[in-house]
């Protein structure tokens, strides 16, 4: 089919328009939040971040308010000393005698001066023990939530983006929590100092310094609510951005990349995305910059107000000339503490909204955890039974698999076929309890493997994957990470030699301690049958009851799949699921199951179903054909679940 030439136009990478994630859209409240809202939700976040932190270290927490209330104090004491030096100045009287009397005030403000310095150093040390501290514990708690969940979960895109955003941004913003937290106990020790002494030498001096805050609260509050809107705004564009980074910059796409010489229209489409944040970048520093100036005038009128309530006081003689300097201190102060305290108190409210991310992933983990008890799924099982099984990928509509019904028993190898797409790997998770069905049950004599301890149900479990995991271990381990509780030498030198992976490991230079990645500058990549090779050797290592081999061949050569099929068919205590197209090597596999479309439409032994001229009948002569019409090979040794035939007659 030819494409239609607007494709040309549409971007490579994902749609024009992605779905905002569901977490996203919930955040839409706290990005909508008023100040007044933001300071209801303040102690929420307070609640997180001191709770992870008393959880952490109660001790170092404690000394961490200790030393932050006493250097607040300190820092107001100094203030009260310094309006008394000013008292003592401006008092009436010869300079020398009031210069006289202020030097015990003169000597407080300078003890302060030093305490503070000490005080400070101590907030450093604690602060500087206690974060790491913390950052750590938030780590730990999203890295063990985020391990425990199912593995249904990670179908989920929604679900893997806010592992991303939850488990990077939100450890980042408690760490960042936890210093203005502290800015914010700091500045309103401050502020209260300083409205308690402009309130002591007259009411109506407090009532106008707090009017210097209206104009600065109102454009902290604007400004947040514009950065958290463009956040939202942006986080599908971000979605677009780092998945084109990563088809633009990683290995696994460089061979493809360079080949189809994709580069520069990758390059070009990374562009427009960045182009477009870029755009809505400038316009939010525009904004914001016009709300703060907008929050200045008004913040400054308040100031020429406060200074106009303090010229009234004087020039009425109700505030004395010589408190005119404590006046201006205090003044000055103030809207200093003013200021600082709606920066944190904001920056606090952008951190609940990345914190509010941490939170939903905690609690998307634990809702999404799979339960650590249950019925004990019985061992070796004589019987594995699917009832009226469906299952639907999670943003799927179309299941599938549906109306499964089929029964396996102990030590039968039962060979699943069917076109690509038919549901074949599926059912291999299914029948295996890797996932749970939409509707019906898969019972292990007679027990539920949904509701059974998973732990109990994987440990029963090996899979060959189609695709198998290259594991960034040395060779060795990519073998006995198949079973890291058994120590048998005997048993990794056997896997080697039934998966054919013996002849891998003597080819890498360091052979079994050869480090297999390409991610550590000492690493070593395989070929795709060779890492195939290790996939199988840890599947048979680890010599699970139940095992599923899924294209267990597929990548490998005529030599390795007959030893590889020779081991599957000696493996007789297993209870062997064997999914592949290629039929003649299960010719003699205790049954065949054949799906279409997600429905089991045939099963038998080969001979039944050879006999039925079905869907079976028809793929296996499809093959077969060709290697009748072909000259045929010099027959290798071919010994697998099929007849000990060369495979002239099908492969
Ligand atoms: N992770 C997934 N998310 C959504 N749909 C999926 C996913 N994996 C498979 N599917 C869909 O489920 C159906 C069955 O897929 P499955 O992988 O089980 O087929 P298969 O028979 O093993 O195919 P193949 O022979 O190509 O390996 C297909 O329609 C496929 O598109």
């Amino acid at each position: 089919m030819r494409p239609n030439t607007s494709s040309f136009a549409d971007p490579l990478i994902g749609l024009e328009k992605i779905k905002t994630p569901k977490w996203a859209k919930v955040s839409e409240k706290v990005a909508a939040a008023t100040f007044r809202q933001a300071l209801r939700e303040l102690p929420a976040v307070v609640r997180v971040v001191v709770g992870l932190a008393w959880r952490t270290s109660r001790g170092l927490t404690l000394l961490a308010a200790v030393v932050h209330v006493a250097s607040g104090c300190v820092t107001a004491f100094g203030l009260l000393a310094t309006a008394d030096v000013f008292t003592a100045l401006l008092r009436d009287g010869p300079t020398p005698e009031r210069l006289v009397a202020s030097l015990p005030a003169l000597a407080l403000v300078v003890g302060s001066y030093a305490l503070r310095a000490l005080l400070d150093t101590a907030v450093g040390s604690v602060e500087g023990a206690l974060r790491p501290k913390v950052t750590r514990a938030a780590d730990d708690a999203v890295t063990s939530a985020v391990i425990g969940v199912e593995l249904l979960a990670f179908e989920d895109a929604d679900f893997r983006e806010l592992i991303r955003r939850g488990a990077r941004d939100g450890v980042e913003y408690i760490d960042g929590c936890i210093r203005w937290i502290a800015d914010l106990v700091a500045s309103l020790i401050a502020l209260i100092a300083a409205l308690v002494t402009a309130g002591f030498l007259n009411p109506w001096l407090t009532l106008a310094l707090l009017l210097t805050a209206v104009g600065d609260g109102w454009a902290a509050a604007r400004v947040g609510r514009l950065h958290r809107r463009h956040f939202l705004d942006s986080v599908t564009r971000h979605m677009s951005k780092s998945v084109l980074e990563d088809v633009a910059m990683s290995r696994e796409f460089a061979l493809e990349r360079h080949a189809l010489t994709l580069q520069q229209r990758l390059l070009a489409e990374h562009r427009r995305v960045t182009e477009s944040l870029m755009a809505d970048d400038v316009r939010l520093a525009h904004r914001s910059n016009l709300v703060r100036l907008v929050g200045r005038a008004v913040g400054g009128l308040g100031s020429g107000l406060a200074y106009g309530v303090l010229g009234l006081l004087l020039y009425t003689g109700q505030l004395p000339l010589a408190l005119a300097g404590t006046a201006a201190l205090a003044m000055r102060t103030a809207s200093q503490s003013l200021s600082n305290t709606m920066r944190s108190i904001d920056l606090l409210h952008e951190g609940s909204f990345h914190i509010e991310f941490y939170q939903t992933l905690l609690a998307e983990c634990a809702a999404r955890h799979q339960p650590a008890s249950g019925a004990q799924a019985p061992l070796n099982p004589a019987e594995i039974k699917l009832s009226g099984v469906s299952f639907t990928y999670p943003g799927s509509e179309a299941p599938a698999v549906q109306g499964l019904d089929l029964t396996v028993r102990r030590g039968e190898i039962v060979a699943l076929v069917g076109e690509n797409g038919s549901g074949k790997t599926t059912l291999g998770k299914l029948l295996t309890g890797l996932y749970p069905p939409t509707t019906g049950t898969v019972t292990w004599d007679g027990v539920d493997v949904a509701s059974a301890d998973p732990s109990g149900v994987h440990d029963q479990i090996a899979v060959i994957a189609q695709d198998p995991a290259g594991w960034p271990m040395t060779a060795r381990h990519n073998v006995v990470v198949g079973r890291l509780t058994r120590d048998d030498p005997d048993a990794w030198q056997s896997a080697l030699t039934m998966s054919s992976a013996d002849e891998v490991v003597n080819s890498l230079p360091h052979k079994e301690k050869t480090l297999l990645s390409k991610r550590f500058q000492d690493g070593q990549d395989l070929s795709g049958g060779q890492w195939q090779r290790l996939g199988i050797a840890r599947g048979i290592y680890r010599d699970a009851s139940i095992l599923v081999a899924d294209e267990p061949t597929a990548a490998l050569d005529a030599k390795a799949e007959a030893r590889v099929f020779t081991a599957l068919k000696n493996a007789s205590k297993h209870t062997t699921i064997l999914v592949t197209h290629r039929l003649a090597n299960i010719k003699n596999a205790d049954r065949i199951v054949v799906l279409s479309e997600g429905r089991v439409v045939e099963q038998g032994t080969h001979a039944e179903l050879h006999a039925a001229r079905g869907h079976y009948h028809e793929l296996y002569e499809i093959q077969a054909a060709a290697f009748r019409t072909d000259t045929p090979p010099p027959a290798p040794a071919h010994i697998g679940l099929g007849d000990n035939e060369p495979t002239a007659e099908a492969r």
